[in-house]
């Protein structure tokens, strides 16, 4: 192990706990071998609860550090149009997307993709990117993401745990889908998922509940990857 090793051994000792030095992890590589689960209530939405491992968040979130994208208190998001102006990590976590669907998808027996294939297969996968810095009790609206950008989107959730809400754009009368968003794991939406549901943070006091008890909220930084329509 190197200085440099060492250090991050116990920056993530320290914000992760003991179990962090997870030192079987092979240096920068993301792992292919994911559980990914479908959130059935919303047809198009999977979830992949443990995509990143405590190092490789640790290692995004100092990049964006080292980068100074959020130095000044008044910046919450940074955007990045176009494939050569995505940073490095972002482009390794596109493509540990594809190669983890696939793996998923050849080794499970029903026939049913976190993503379909003619998205799975398009060039570039995604080429547009948003991190966003929410503090405790900031959120986002429900929304649909703008049309301008196609099918298959892609979030990565780091630091705070919350709960996004799914509810869909025509029927007021269904009850909002909780979908438990926590530091590493990866959402992807499709389809109807994508079209004909809205998406929300609601991180005002009272809404951030999970299993009936309510979430501790520090701060929470997301990385949103798309791709725009050609
Ligand atoms: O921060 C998130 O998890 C979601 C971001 C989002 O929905 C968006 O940027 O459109
Ligand atoms: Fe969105």
């Amino acid at each position: 192990m190197t200085v440099g090793d060492e250090e991050e051994k116990a920056v993530l000792e320290q914000v992760f706990g003991s179990s962090s030095s997870d030192g079987s992890e092979s240096d920068g590589e993301y792992e292919t071998e994911h559980n990914w689960e479908a959130i059935e209530e919303v047809k198009g939405l999977w979830l992949c609860k443990h995509f990143l491992s405590h190092r490789q968040q640790f290692r995004i979130l100092s990049a964006i550090d080292a980068d100074n994208w959020f130095s000044q208190p008044s910046i919450n998001q940074a955007m990045r149009f176009g494939l050569q102006h995505l940073p490095s990590w972002a482009l390794r976590l596109a493509q540990s997307i594809r190669r983890s669907v696939l793996s998923f998808n050849q080794h499970q027996h029903q026939h049913r993709s976190p993503l379909p294939l003619h998205l799975l297969q398009r060039e570039p996968l995604f080429d547009q990117m948003i991190a966003n810095v929410y503090h405790p009790g900031e959120g986002i609206c429900a929304h649909v993401d703008l049309l301008r950008f196609d099918d298959g989107i892609a979030i990565l959730s780091l630091e705070s745990s919350c709960v996004m809400h799914f509810t869909p754009v025509s029927q007021t009368l269904t009850l909002p889908v909780p979908v438990f968003l926590t530091p590493g794991s990866l959402v992807l939406m499709s389809g109807e998922a994508r079209y004909h549901w809205k998406h929300e943070i609601n991180r005002r006091p009272g809404f951030q509940l999970w299993q009936g008890q309510p979430l501790t909220q520090t701060k929470r930084t997301s990385i949103t990857l798309r791709k725009l329509c050609s």
